[in-house]
């Protein structure tokens, strides 16, 4: 049986009861280390398991998903994904294989950034496309996104923005040399993603068009949400760009125009102080 489990967003703790025995029971136990991380590491999910954990990279599981499933028809084995495993990244992939090869398998579902943000007070029904956004580089600026946002904003919804993580990255030199030499992990902080949205807005004007959001748009960052240091910060996208919500994972959400007195309500109790520099005026609060 292959078993793809939830572990949540917070730490160790956060897996269920019935992640936690199919975890005690597997005979490899696998866990996904790009597409999200908790804010402990490996070894103290190994000791809170009390199971031995191999990392699997993007490459392990999009090309050598045959290892991760060797046996499987005949042991259990466990993959193990921060958040859902079908929350914001599909590991359909991996079912898809599994069922082929008479592999049968189990979702043991948890916490997902993907309703979790509703910590905020923003309604998740209120939530229109979610959104990626990515490093830019000198050459790659992608912008496309924006519409998204755009159409969310005119449809009165809020757009969750799910920020970058790179994991495994190889300078261009050591990639030509063949050189197994990896850059350190970097994770969009909401200082950065809000920074993009203004570049965007700024290139919109110059072409001659009415950006959908502007500095003033109400915005909300969110930092290791789940986590006992998790924080919130509500605030205009301009105040965004020098927030300090600290260590990663990120989310920012842009709010769509009409805003419940209710969400309104909770969004004060995270609103960045008065007297602080960073304040401003703002759309809607
Ligand atoms: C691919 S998604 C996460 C998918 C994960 N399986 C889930 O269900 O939450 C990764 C992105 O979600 C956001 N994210 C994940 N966990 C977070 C957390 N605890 N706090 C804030 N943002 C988070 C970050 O923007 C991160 O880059």
């Amino acid at each position: 049986m292959l078993y793809l489990i939830g572990l949540g967003l917070g730490d160790a703790k956060d897996i269920t009861v019935k992640g936690l025995e199919a975890v005690r029971r597997c005979s490899r136990v696998y866990l996904e280390a790009y597409t999200s991380v908790l804010t402990v590491g490996k070894e103290a999910l190994e000791e809170f398991y009390g199971r031995k954990l191999i990392l699997a990279d993007r490459e392990e599981v999009e090309q050598e998903a045959d290892n991760i499933l060797k046996d499987a028809d005949i042991s259990d084995v466990a993959f193990l994904v921060v958040g859902d495993p079908f929350g914001a990244t599909t590991h359909s992939d991996l079912v898809l294989r599994a069922t082929k090869l008479g592999i049968p398998y189990r979702v043991i579902h948890n916490a997902s950034i993907m309703n979790a943000v509703g910590c905020c007070g923003l309604q998740l029904y209120k939530f229109g496309e979610t959104v990626s956004i990515v490093f830019w580089t000198d050459t790659w600026r992608p912008e496309s996104f924006f519409d998204k946002v755009k159409k969310n904003r005119q449809n009165g919804m809020h757009t969750l923005c799910l920020l970058d993580i790179k994991v495994k990255e190889q300078s261009l030199e050591n990639l030509i040399k063949g050189r197994k030499i990896y850059e350190p992990p970097r994770y969009m902080s909401v200082n950065q993603a809000a920074q993009q949205l203004l570049e965007i807005i700024q290139n919109q004007r110059i072409r001659g068009e009415e950006p959908a959001i502007t500095e003033e748009t109400l915005c909300v960052g969110l930092a290791r949400v789940g986590a006992d240091d998790q924080k919130i910060a509500a605030g205009t996208l301009q105040q965004m760009c020098t927030v300090d919500l600290g260590e990663p994972l990120h989310s920012l959400i842009i709010t769509g125009g009409s805003i419940h007195p209710m969400e309104m309500e909770m969004l004060n109790l995270f609103s960045i102080p008065e007297n602080s520099s960073e304040s401003q005026s703002m759309d809607g609060l």
